[in-house]
C-alpha cells in the first residue's frame, strides 16, 4: 500500500467514524425519550395494578419491528433480540414501581 492510499483509507475510516458517532449519540438519545415513556407508563400501571408485562402488545411491535428491519436492511432477527432486550429492562423497571 502506498502512502497515498494508506491516507486516503485513514481519512474515509475518520469519515465513517465521525457518522458511527452521531449516530450512536442518536441511538442513546432516542433511548433516554424511550425509557422516558416507559417510566411513565410503569407508574400508570403501578397505579392501575396493571400487569408490568403486555405479551399481545409486544407481539404486535415484535411483527412491525420485524416488517421495519427488513425494509431498513437490518437483519430482522437482530432486531428482535434488541427489542426484546430493551423490553425485559423496561418490565424490571415496571416492576419495581409495583414492589
Ligand atoms: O406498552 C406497554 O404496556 C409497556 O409497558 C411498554 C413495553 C415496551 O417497552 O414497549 C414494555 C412492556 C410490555 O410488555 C409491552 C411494551
Amino acid at each position: 500500500m502506498t502512502q497515498d492510499t494508506a491516507a486516503r483509507a485513514a481519512e474515509i475510516l475518520r469519515g465513517h467514524r465521525e457518522s458511527i458517532d452521531r449516530l450512536d449519540a442518536i441511538l442513546i438519545y432516542t433511548l433516554g425519550e424511550r425509557f422516558k415513556h416507559t417510566q411513565a407508563v410503569g407508574r400508570l400501571k403501578a397505579e392501575h395494578d396493571l400487569p408490568p408485562s403486555d405479551p399481545s402488545r409486544e407481539a404486535t411491535q415484535i411483527a412491525r419491528l420485524e416488517d421495519l428491519a427488513n425494509r431498513a436492511d437490518l437483519d430482522p432477527e437482530f432486531a428482535k433480540k434488541l427489542l426484546r432486550f430493551v423490553i425485559d429492562e423496561v418490565i424490571r423497571h415496571h416492576e419495581q414501581h409495583q414492589s
